[in-house]
């Protein structure tokens, strides 16, 4: 894989450039520190982190009249203290009407860490106000009560200062993580920090990690910055995931192209109304109208149990599209040559096909109902895990409810590990899988997984991920050796899907987003 590495800058940064970061979860990030530390004289880096919280407050809230720091028991905490104190000297040197409030929580019992009771004596010496109890009203809080240290449910007063900060309508810049929120999965603790009521930041301190950016930990990070402190991880630490943020472009294709040679993609999906009584045919239709527009030499749609076996079905707004009866394509070369996309709106129709399809596609995108029906019939897993070693490639593309049937789970465990769950599947099938959500993960076997950097809520409408899924099915139609390049080509896909929503109102287009007229503007990606 070709990722760029993060040049080291001097300060806080915003992670919004376009590129590849590497994120490291909370033991290789624990590796990376005490080996700085060891470097380092003593309180080296807890100095630059609580320096760089500071400046971060200030360029935020450079008017703040009342700045509350809440500071928990362990190192967190004391990047939190050695920021109150820089920020306390800064407010007195502007009037009696500016200052710092420090809620500090000691562990019951147990010792401060050495730098943080350094951090401590250090702002008490320096004059800085502390409260029990949070300030009625601040302009600008600084959560520094947990970091990548274990998490228990909080109780009592973190409890308390957690909910203030959670229920927060003035900004609140998180140092190091959201308290609460699991490095290494994005999931929070109890509520902690699970509603948004105002501007959120956090200012991730030597790595970038993964809980930043799936799960949970998107709404509950917001705004997120990095500083390295100066220190870049050895290269013999290994990456847990790579944030994905590959740029998107249009491809510039040679002149002398045909159509042939961007590939076929074939779409099989879109039950009819049938005996069940609910049509899906929209789903089918939206993937092969994504294909088309993701620059699919041609694009073929099989709708399955279709119930007018006399009319020819056709989409007036994409003529384009080749409908053929399924009965024909399963029997046709286009399923052995071109990228099959099997599921969307298959309904219960779609099982009939899948051994066959299982069996010959050479590339494969199971989305839906294809997916619901592999993981409901043990013979089709065995088909699916066989198609690695025949050399066929497979993307699977569930959803939470979706990856925890093929899992034998629940959504609950699926959303406790993203990355686990998408990395198991595939392992465990030797197919590439994007296990949708917040922060979609791109996982395939052997790799380090993706965690998809753009896109927001408005995705959450019905038929954008079939949309996805004929978008990636284009995106494989061209290529012959699809293994090597399989994940980076699945995660551009997925972060065009994204990045469409987020700009989505830039081009100034009329009417808000909607998967078909999200199809409409794919674009086929450079490459
Ligand atoms: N060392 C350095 O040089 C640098 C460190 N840095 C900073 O340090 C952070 C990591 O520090 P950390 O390892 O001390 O972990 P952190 O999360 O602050 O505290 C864990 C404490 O919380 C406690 N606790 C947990 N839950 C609780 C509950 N419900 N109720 C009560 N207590 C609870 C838990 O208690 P325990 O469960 O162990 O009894 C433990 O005492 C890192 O994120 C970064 O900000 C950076 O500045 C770089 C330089
Ligand atoms: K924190």
């Amino acid at each position: 894989m070709h990722w760029r590495d993060v040049s080291i800058t001097n300060g806080p940064r915003p992670v919004s450039v376009p590129g590849q970061q590497a994120l490291y979860g909370s033991t290789a990030t624990r590796q990376i520190e005490q080996w700085a530390a060891s470097t380092l004289p003593h309180h080296t880096l807890m100095s630059r982190a609580g320096l760089s919280v500071a400046r971060l407050a200030q360029a935020l809230q450079p008017h703040a009249r009342c700045i509350w720091v809440a500071c928990g028991p362990g190192n967190n905490g004391g990047d939190g203290l050695v920021a109150a104190t820089h920020l306390h000297r800064g407010m007195q040197a502007r009037g009696s009407k500016f200052h710092v409030v420090v809620t500090h929580l000691p562990n019951d019992g147990a010792r401060l860490p050495a730098d943080a009771l350094d951090a401590l004596q250090a702002a008490r010496a320096a004059g800085v106000v502390f409260s029990e109890e949070p300030p009625a009203h601040f302009d600008l809080a600084i959560d520094a009560l947990l970091g990548i240290g274990r998490i228990r449910p909080p109780q009592g007063r973190l409890a308390l200062c957690l909910k203030v900060l959670r229920d927060s309508s003035s900004p609140v810049l998180c140092v190091d993580l959201p308290s609460g929120l699991d490095a290494d999965t994005g999931t929070l603790t109890g509520e902690a920090g699970a509603a948004r009521a105002g501007e959120r930041h956090t200012l991730s301190l030597i790595t970038l990690k993964p809980g930043l950016f799936t799960g949970t930990g998107r709404d509950a990070a917001g705004h997120v910055w990095l500083d390295d402190l100066g220190i870049a991880p050895p290269q013999s630490t290994p990456v847990s995931a790579w944030l994905g943020m590959q740029p998107t472009q249009a491809t510039a294709r040679l002149h002398a192209s045909h159509k042939g040679s961007f590939g076929d993609v074939l779409v099989l999906g879109g039950q009819g109304i049938g005996v069940s009584g609910a049509g899906m045919t929209g789903a089918a239709v939206l993937a092969g109208r994504a294909a088309l527009h993701g620059g699919a030499g041609r694009v073929f749609v099989g709708l399955l149990e279709d119930d007018a076996p006399h009319s020819t079905p056709w989409d007036p707004a994409c003529p384009e599209l080749m409908f053929r009866r399924p009965s024909l394509l399963l029997e046709s070369d286009t399923l052995r040559n071109a990228c099959v996309v099997c599921g969307c709106g298959g309904g219960t129709a779609v099982a009939a096909l899948l051994p066959r399809v299982l069996s010959t596609a050479r590339t494969l995108v199971l989305d839906a109902d294809a997916l619901n029906a592999i993981a409901a019939d043990a013979s089709l897993q065995t088909l699916l895990s066989l198609r690695r070693d025949r050399g066929r490639s497979t993307v699977l593309t569930p959803h939470p409810l979706e990856a925890a049937r093929l899992l034998g789970s629940d959504t609950r465990q699926v959303m406790a590990d993203r990355l686990k769950a998408a990395q198991t599947l595939a392992d465990r099938f030797g197919a590439c899988c994007v296990l949708k959500g917040s922060g979609s993960v791109v996982a395939a076997p052997g790799e380090v997984p993706i965690i998809n950097a753009s896109g927001n809520a408005a995705l959450a409408t019905a038929g954008t991920g079939d949309v996805l899924a004929g978008m990636i099915g284009s995106a494989l139609a061209p290529l012959k050796l699809v293994d090597e390049q399989m994940q980076d080509r699945v995660a551009s896909a997925v972060y065009q899907h994204g990045w469409l929503a987020d700009h989505w109102h830039d081009t100034g287009h009329a009417g808000e987003l909607s998967a078909s007229r999200l199809a409409a503007r794919v674009r086929p990606l450079a490459g």
